[in-house]
């Protein structure tokens, strides 16, 4: 059990990433944001600059697609981390054919040599009709296993619907 590690999940627009900002925010750490994401048309760049405008110049970012594990092990024990998101880090390493299982694995290793606490944003993605493509279902499979993977080390899990939290594990922190 990772007693710093955090997952917070929920569907598109449930406001996941807000409630995971004010959990680091709140911590008076020094305010670490990884990014997953990468824009691959002008409605996605927009997107992303809105957050970056909305999170403000108090956060430094990082930009990681695939490499989850160096952009962690660069963090030191005065930073709060907020990856954000798995999802879109599990599509990345999907669209290049890797093994997710063991890219699951290597992610828990790199959360458990951090020196900083670890936020996990992530997505639920299996409440709808099962995919017609093969693709989608095999996303689908391995998002879910990856949750629950993470979800079984985190020491809090919280799921966000129509943006509010439900504490599925631990406490929210005091400033929440
Ligand atoms: N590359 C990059 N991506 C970013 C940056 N800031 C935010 N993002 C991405 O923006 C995505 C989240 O934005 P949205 O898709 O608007 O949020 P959402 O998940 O639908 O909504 P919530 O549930 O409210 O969080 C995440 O996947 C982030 O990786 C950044 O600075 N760089």
């Amino acid at each position: 059990m990772l007693s710093r590690l955090s997952l917070v999940t929920g569907g598109a627009r449930s406001g996941k990433s807000r409630l995971a900002e004010a959990i680091v925010t709140g911590s008076g750490r020094t305010r670490r944001y990884i990014a997953t994401a990468q824009a691959w048309d002008d409605e996605m760049r927009d997107r992303i600059a809105q957050h970056q405008t909305d999170r403000g110049a108090d956060w430094i970012t990082v930009e990681a697609p695939l490499d989850l594990s160096a952009a962690l092990d660069a963090a030191g024990p005065e930073d709060a981390v907020l990856i954000d998101c798995a999802t879109l880090w599990l599509t990345n390493h999907l669209l290049f054919e890797h093994d997710l299982d063991a890219e699951g694995t290597a992610l828990l290793a790199a959360c458990a040599r951090c020196k900083a606490p670890v936020i996990i944003v992530s997505n639920e993605v299996g409440w709808g009709i099962v995919p017609d493509n093969a693709l989608a279902r095999r996303f689908r499979d391995a998002q879910g296993r990856l949750n629950q993977r993470i979800a079984a080390q985190a020491g809090l899990v919280v799921g966000v619907m129509a943006g509010l939290p439900m504490v599925l594990k631990g406490q929210l922190p005091p400033w929440m």
